[in-house]
């Protein structure tokens, strides 16, 4: 369990406004997305970390489930995750949690969330993988409060595909990008979503926030 430091973080103008911009958008329709949310400095760190890690054999398939309930099911997921762990985690990695932790001091004090921890995994979709619809709160796991993804896709084009498809309730479903540096929240118990194949290999952070 990861105990974040609450240290008065002392945000720029622009990042209060795009954290607001997102905590309207999470109120009024259960997801927001902030573009840009990483630097392209900072993607290509994250993607130098995330490649090593790759080459050295540290990523798993991903599975569903939790615990020891989990099994692999790439006829429902087809990517392979590495979780980072609270005591490896380099500077790069650092520079990430910073930007996580002052988004979970916003998103507490304007929206008392309550939120106290995180996890986070790297998420590689090779050519063609997909994650098909699904819901990211466990049954067993009320914890899990607001999803994140961040991608680290550099150049990703529209053709590309690779698509984050977020299913809202009488509204028709929003596509969205896996743009390098762009974040994405939505609400974990509420929203089901899907990943779409794509022609390139898929880059991610995903983790949750959680209240605990
Ligand atoms: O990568 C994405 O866009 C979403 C990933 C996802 O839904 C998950 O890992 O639960
Ligand atoms: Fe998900």
């Amino acid at each position: 369990m990861r105990v974040i430091c609450w240290k008065t973080t002392w945000l720029s103008i622009q990042t209060m406004e795009l954290f607001d911009n997102l905590m309207d958008s999470l109120s009024g329709q259960s997801y927001g997305v902030i573009d840009s949310f990483l630097t392209s400095e900072e993607i290509n760190g994250l993607v130098i970390n995330l490649r090593k890690r790759h080459a050295a054999g540290s990523f798993k398939e991903a599975g569903i489930g939790q615990g020891s309930g989990q099994h692999i099911q790439v006829l429902v997921r087809g990517d392979q995750i590495l979780w980072l762990e609270e005591f490896s985690v380099v500077e790069i990695e650092q520079v990430y949690y910073k930007k996580i932790n002052a988004l979970i001091q916003s998103l507490n004090q304007s929206c008392y969330l309550g939120l106290k921890d995180f996890e986070f995994h790297y998420a590689l979709y090779p050519i063609g993988a997909f994650y098909k619809r699904h819901l990211d709160r466990f049954k067993t796991d009320s914890h899990r409060k607001i999803s994140v993804v961040c991608y680290l896709n550099e150049d990703w084009q529209a053709t590309d595909g690779g698509e984050l498809v977020i299913y809202l309730p009488n509204k028709p479903p929003v596509k969205i990008s896996p743009v390098g540096g762009r974040l994405v929240c939505f609400e974990a118990d509420i929203l089901e979503h899907e990943v779409l194949p794509a022609t390139h290999e898929r880059l991610s952070l995903t983790g949750w926030l959680k209240t605990y």
